[in-house]
């Protein structure tokens, strides 16, 4: 269909220089999600999430997304349980998104793209002593990804939105010093579970994948302020930040893990 054509042009999009997966890779992401094929494993446990809101930094356009940035010095912010074996600290968070409501998610459920998805990435500073390291492992990364769904208005998205105009260039930051990103994540304790990697490069397969089922709901004026940031810096000739996902990318030898009957 149309996506699937639009999918390949879009993974020739210059914004993936990088090849569309790395040679040899047997664990890359995003996936789709075939809920059918899920399998419920009882011994999942939990997620606990505790995130400290004076741990926030600041917000900055990175020429791919915009990015919210901890301080992990410490163990302030951090989550344990679910498929995790250690804590893992949160380092940032960021969201990919399209031009259109029709497409913007990485993953997909069922072959059905989201608007937005939301990653909230995390690093094992148990085993590990810089997230550089941690990026290199197979342990390394926790990412939670939230599906974000056009609906009703999220107020605690606003405080972030209302921050994007000041980073609307490539390499933009302001301060944002206090904002708790679990309002960002359902209640719904229910996820999904895989073995993958980074979506933008270095790519690595370094990431344990925990896929919200429920998604967040927000406005139509909240997604458009996502598409009104940049790719380019200031001077430059404006290039929209939109679609800014990778294509899926194949199953291979993996089972993606339910928490939920
Ligand atoms: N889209 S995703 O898979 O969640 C994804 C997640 C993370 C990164 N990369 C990084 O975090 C790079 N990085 C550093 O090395 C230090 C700060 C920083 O942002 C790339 C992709
Ligand atoms: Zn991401």
């Amino acid at each position: 269909g149309a996506c699937c054509s639009y999918r390949l042009r879009d993974a020739l999009h210059p914004l993936w220089q990088s090849p569309l997966t790395i040679p040899g890779g047997t664990r890359q992401s995003p996936i789709n999600i075939q809920w059918r094929d899920s399998v419920y494993d009882p011994f999942l446990k939990p997620l606990k999430i505790s995130y400290d809101p004076t741990t926030c930094l600041h917000i900055w356009n990175n020429g791919y997304s915009f990015l919210v940035e901890f301080d992990d010095s410490t163990d302030r912010s951090v989550i344990v349980g679910g498929p995790l074996e250690n804590q893992y600290r949160l380092k940032q968070f960021h969201f990919h998104w399209g031009a259109i409501n029709e497409w913007g998610s990485e993953h997909t459920v069922d072959s059905k793209f989201y608007p937005a998805e939301l990653h909230l990435v995390h690093w094992n500073a148990v085993v590990y002593p810089t997230f550089e390291e941690a990026v290199m492992e197979g342990n390394g990364l926790a990412v939670i990804g939230v599906f974000l769904k056009l609906g009703a208005h999220h107020e605690g998205l606003q405080t972030l939105v209302d921050a994007l105009p000041a980073v609307k260039h490539k390499d933009a930051v302001i301060e944002f010093d206090v904002f708790d990103p679990s309002c960002l994540i359902p209640s719904c304790p229910d996820y999904w579970t895989y073995a993958g990697s980074l979506t933008t490069p270095p790519l690595t397969e370094s990431v344990t994948w925990i896929i919200k089922k429920k998604p967040i709901e927000v406005d139509e004026n909240q997604l458009e302020a996502f598409r009104m940031l940049l790719f380019t810096s200031d001077g430059e000739e404006e290039k929209r930040m939109v679609d800014n996902f990778r294509p899926l990318q194949p199953l291979m030898n993996r089972t993606v893990r339910s928490s939920f009957q």
